[in-house]
């Protein structure tokens, strides 16, 4: 071949040159007529060639490609050399699966066993209303909820993260939540994105999938860990890190959202974090790594030094099973506690607990030798060759550090912080600690909701308005959907409620620690619904009253959201369903007995979903289970329930007396005070220090992150009011979870507490038009970024200012309209005109998650006792046990605080 014979010539010497070259062509030509010259050939006067010349100067030219440019990039090419009658046709290239399994077996063979789409490298994802395209790249993750690809869109240029959605109902429901959720904190709450919300771009629905485009971020913080060998991250990182998530979880909190599922995959990073700053300082401690419930709150209490308030345990589900009652309960009985009373609970041993739950509880190893907060973090090794200056400097954190940790995790949800509160923590601000930290009051929240509005986009390229329906046995795609009159409505469970807080992931649940951590306020929120009406969202005032409703017809339903509920959690966020299939269990949590959803357990769904776990067959999972706990408060969620028709399908107008008494913000400016946390308990101390431990086996149910005292963010109640609620009058036959879950029964729901008929806002989804995440461009936007510390490289997008749902249309008026070359659904951030994102985009995932963590020789090793010479300590004492090992992330419980479908993406390095 000619290629060969040609490629023993000096082509070395021009590896990258052009396609083609004639040098020695030339040479040749010149040798063959003149014969040898040596010394004048160099030099010889340049004639054109001739014919004969040219002619054969054309039979011998050079490719002088790389032999490695040949074989790849060139391999079209070279096919043809080798066989002229080769045509390429992209038809023949094998596929690159990014779905495991790969197999079609379901949904005419688009999707998997698991009901994931089966996604290939460049397959196309279609945005059918608008055309718009995302061509598959990679997968970026998995979820309970589906996979999430990393996809080019022509459109803008730019690579984003598409989150599918497995083609099941509930999945497909509760994401519209996640959804609503997002768009509704990124277009009102934060349109100038500088709260760490990651911004929701577009959603859709192909091949029966709801496809979800977010901007792209970067790792997690649990990959950053992971790499960083689970040691932990710098304080300084932390205080980053503590900073931002904080600033997120306020927002949430103004917005009425309760995040039920923060695990640090939840936390993505937005571009590589300075590594090196992890060389200053580790503590990278799992504080609770608890094996069950049972463990898990027997570590609480030691390491707290402390347990829940009686008032709170007088209403616990599970009170009984983790304590024993050891005296009166009159001085609580009106929820009250008196201070100095002795506890009317005690936490039960372990052969108590054993004893009376017939069964040994699972208690995984300890790490610490010091078992309470102060020492524990004290007595952690200090970096070795750390000056005596640095190490009183570092104490002092530390110091900070115990009290901001204090203060998140408290027991006692009165006194515990608000996300504003903390985020005022010398810990956080790097003032100088002057303990204990005394809160400043809370500030006045906005009313929840007021002035929300949602357009309803029927025909946005729903999953119903496209005529297609999820996969669900027994129904196909549903024609009667495809009107602009149908507003999606999920199924409803209004009867469902998981246990207390976010542990759907143990094998028993426990009513305790719950995310009860809010306070009431006076604003009362009516959400109108109709299941005719196509208009937009309709708000109406009065007085501290907002209402949020689809449409003002006369077949609206009403609920009143009344937030005067005193302590207590929302239900569901108010405006907002809850979320059906409970919490995925960390990666960073110890294996789960339970089967989380998982790519090769089809028909399965997580600890907390709708049909197993601790909801017990729930739908509504997590957030439902908080309204459990307000309801039982008498002060949280007065009266009983008034279902209208729990077994309806569509939605449930509630009703209230709206007399509910009032724990106002002032309420909690009173209780805030800085914590006292004094080792009073006597639990405590009867905790056994479970040296070595009997270590966490396979089979253990995943903890999440701790139930309640991480949830900082919730002010909506719900309660009762007079309202009446009209019945819906087109009802739909929507799938009951029944239809898709073998396992699901009512009797299940009902067999929780069958009171519970009408737990509130499972059914608000329905009600909740999901306006469009369009986007519009402000010019405040691009100086804001320019301008600021936060996602530097970050998306250009914003989301109007003004209403939800509104068509883009002040592109234009910003004055960028050459920024948008036609309305979109997706962000501009990444138009020709804004090469930095692109550029920023290319530099993180061509690295593959670039983060790592690279631990220097003198990091403290976790495996430390006794320490290694060199190691400075505080007290001149380690405090860790020899059979401590930090490799295994399935034994760690986070300390972190993260967001479930609202994710934060806050890291930037100041
Ligand atoms: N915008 C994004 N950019 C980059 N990666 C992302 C993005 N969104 C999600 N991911 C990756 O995909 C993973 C799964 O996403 P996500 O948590 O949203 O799915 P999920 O089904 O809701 O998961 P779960 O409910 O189990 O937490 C994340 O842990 C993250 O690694």
């Amino acid at each position: 071949m000619e290629m060969d014979s040609n490629s023993n010539s000096d082509s070395n010497s021009n590896g990258g040159g052009g396609v083609a070259e004639s040098d020695s062509g030339a040479e040749d030509l010149v040798e063959s007529d003149s014969g040898w010259r040596p010394k004048h050939l160099l030099f010889t006067p340049y004639s054109p060639p001739t014919q004969t010349q040219t002619k054969s100067q054309s039979l011998r030219v050079v490719v002088r490609r790389p032999l490695v440019a040949r074989l790849t990039k060139d391999i079209i090419e070279t096919y043809q050399i080798c066989n002229p009658q080769f045509r390429y046709s992209e038809e023949l290239n094998p596929k690159r699966y990014l779905t495991t399994p790969s197999i079609g077996v379901l949904n005419d063979g688009f999707d998997n066993v698991n009901s994931d789409l089966i996604l290939n490298v460049n397959y196309v994802l279609i945005n059918l209303e608008t055309q718009r395209r995302y061509i598959v790249k990679d997968v970026l993750g998995h979820g309970t909820f589906g996979q999430v690809a990393k996809c080019w869109a022509p459109d803008t240029s730019s690579f984003v993260a598409v989150k599918i959605i497995k083609n099941q109902t509930a999945y497909y429901q509760q994401a519209l939540v996640e959804v609503s959720i997002l768009t509704t904190l990124n277009k009102k709450y934060d349109p100038e994105d500088k709260h760490h919300v990651v911004r929701i771009y577009d959603y859709f629905v192909y091949q029966r999938h709801l496809c979800i485009s977010f901007e792209l971020l970067d790792s997690n913080l649990y990959e950053l860990i992971k790499m960083n060998q689970f040691r932990g991250l710098s304080l300084s990182i932390v205080r980053l890190f503590s900073k931002q998530i904080l600033h997120g979880l306020a927002l949430l909190k103004d917005a009425g959202i309760i995040h039920c599922d923060l695990k640090p995959e939840n936390i993505l990073l937005c571009t590589g974090v300075d590594t090196t700053d992890l060389l200053k300082f580790s503590l990278g401690l799992p504080l609770f790594p608890g094996a069950s419930e049972f463990d898990l709150l027997r570590r609480m209490i030691e390491i707290l030094g402390g347990q829940p308030p009686d008032y709170l345990l007088k209403e616990a589900k599970n009170t009984n099973k983790f304590f024993k009652c050891i005296g009166s309960v009159h001085n609580i009985e009106n929820g009250e506690v008196s201070a100095g009373i002795r506890s009317a609970y005690q936490a039960l041993t372990e052969e108590e607990y054993e004893a009376r739950e017939l069964k040994k509880p699972s208690v995984g190893k300890e790490y610490f030798n010091h078992m309470n907060l102060e020492a524990i973090v004290t007595n952690y090794p200090y970096r070795k060759n750390l000056a005596k200056e640095d190490i009183i400097k570092e104490s002092q954190i530390r110091l900070a550090l115990i009290d901001f940790l204090r203060g998140l995790v408290e027991f006692d949800p009165a006194k515990r912080w608000s996300p504003f509160q903390a985020s005022k923590h010398p810990f956080v601000t790097g003032e100088p600690f002057t303990c204990p930290y005394k809160p400043p009051p809370e500030t006045p929240r906005l009313p929840v909701a007021q002035n929300i509005r949602v357009d309803h986009h029927p025909g946005g390229g729903h999953w119903f308005a496209a005529g297609l329906s999820p996969n669900i046995p027994g129904r196909n795609r549903v024609a009667m959907h495809n009107s602009p009159h149908f507003q999606v409505v999920p199924y409803a469970h209004t009867n469902s409620y998981g246990s207390i807080g976010s542990y759907g992931s143990y094998n028993d649940s426990t009513g305790l620690g719950s995310s009860y951590g809010s306070y009431g306020d006076t604003n009362s929120m009516y959400a109108y619904f109709s299941p005719v009406g196509p208009s937009g969202m309709n708000m109406h005032v009065p007085g501290n009253v907002s209402v949020l409703g689809s449409s003002p017809d006369s077949r609206r339903r009403i609920v009143h959201y009344s937030h005067g509920n005193g302590i207590g959690i929302s239900p569901s966020a108010g405006n907002f369903a809850p979320l059906p299939l409970g919490t995925s269990p960390s990666q960073f949590t110890p294996p789960s007995s339970y089967g989380q959803v998982s790519a090769g357990s089809p028909g399965h769904y997580g600890p907390t979903s709708p049909a197993r776990g601790s909801c017990h067959g729930s739908p509504l999972g997590k957030m439902a289970a908080v309204s459990q706990f307000n309801r039982r408060k008498g002060w949280a969620y007065p009266g009983g329930s008034h279902s209208q028709d729990s077994s309806s399908t569509n939605w449930q107008g509630q009703s209230a007396d709206g007399t509910s008494s009032s724990q106002t913000e002032g309420n909690s400016q009173l209780l805030g005070n800085s914590p006292s946390h004094p080792l009073s308990n006597s639990n405590a101390a009867r905790w056994k220090h479970h040296g070595g431990g009997s270590g966490i086996s396979a089979g253990y149910p995943a903890i999440q992150s701790v139930p309640g005292f991480f949830a900082l963010g919730s002010n909506m109640q719900y309660s009762h009011t007079g309202v009446t609620h009209d019945k819906q009058e087109n009802s739909l036959a929507l799938p009951d979870p029944g239809d898709w879950d073998p396992n699901y029964s009512d009797e299940l729901l009902l067999q929780e507490d069958g009171s519970d008929l009408n737990c509130i806002a499972t059914e608000f989804s329905k009600a909740m038009d999901l306006g469009s995440a369009e986007p519009s461009v402000e010019q405040g936007r691009f100086s804001h970024i320019s301008g600021t510390s936060q996602r530097p490289n970050g998306p250009l997008q914003s989301f109007s200012r003004l209403e939800m749902g509104s068509v883009p249309s002040d592109a234009a008026h910003a004055g960028y309209s050459h920024l948008v070359s036609k309305p979109s659904h997706l962000m501009p951030h990444a138009s020709q005109s804004s090469p930095s994102r692109l550029g920023q985009q290319h530099q993180r995932y061509s690295h593959g998650r670039p983060i790592a963590a690279v631990r220097g020789s003198d990091w403290n090793p976790m495996k430390v006792q006794p320490p290694p010479s060199g190691y400075n300590s505080g007290t001149g004492n380690s405090s860790f046990g020899s059979s401590m090992s930090w490799g295994n992330p399935g034994s760690i419980e986070p300390l972190y605080l993260l967001f479930e479908h609202c994710y934060l993406s806050p890291l930037v390095m100041d």
